[in-house]
């Protein structure tokens, strides 16, 4: 999967979520070169805040530049450097409207649960990747990733807080509203 961007059609269903619920308060895992940071931060309140964790320093470098030249405020995004799966643990209980997954799909099972503990009451979790191009729906495929991404939407599918939607855009985009 690599560490391509959102596609456009993938970056508007972003942009039109946070800004129909009107988020303050967005994390993101999977900073990349900040193509769906950019969506978020275009579509939430004027001063709502984006958190986003990426392991690699220079993506997120490259997301501060795109931030700024769309004229966003550096206080906007908070950009942290690390392994999502050390930095999450650090984040606040319930105190995010919206949370969306694009870092390791080996790691999806951990960023639902993470996901669904930083998430407030009436705030959606978004995973992409979650179709995998096809591979998911298809049963001989048991690489790691597609295994663990089945793994991530029985989670989600079997959680009585989460109430999802499947949307065939980009490889697959997975929007769940936590009860
Ligand atoms: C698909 S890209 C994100 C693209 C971005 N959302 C965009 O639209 O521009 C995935 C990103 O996740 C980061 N990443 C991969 N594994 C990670 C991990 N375990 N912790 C934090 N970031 C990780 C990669 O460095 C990469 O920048």
């Amino acid at each position: 999967m690599g560490i391509g961007s959102v596609s456009p059609g993938v970056a508007g269903v972003l942009g039109f979520l946070a800004g129909t619920i009107g988020a303050r308060a967005v994390a993101e895992i999977g900073t990349g070169t900040g193509v769906s940071g950019l969506a978020l931060l275009d579509a939430m309140a004027p001063e709502g805040v984006l958190t986003s964790i990426d392991s690699e320093p220079e993506h997120q470098g490259a997301a501060r530049t795109v931030f700024t030249a769309a004229g966003h405020a550096n206080r906007r995004a908070r950009l942290i450097a690390g392994a999502a799966l050390q930095v999450l643990p650090k984040l606040s209980d319930g105190a995010y409207d919206l949370v969306f997954v694009d870092g390791d799909p080996l790691e999806y099972v951990e960023y639902v649960e993470q996901g669904l503990r930083l998430l407030r009451p009436g705030g959606l979790l978004v995973l992409h990747h979650a179709l995998a191009g096809g591979r998911v729906a298809d049963e001989s495929n048991e690489d790691d990733e597609v295994v663990i991404i089945r793994e991530a939407l029985a989670a989600v599918k079997e959680s009585e807080e989460l109430s999802p939607v499947l949307l065939p855009l980009g490889d697959g985009l997975l929007v769940a509203r936590r009860a």
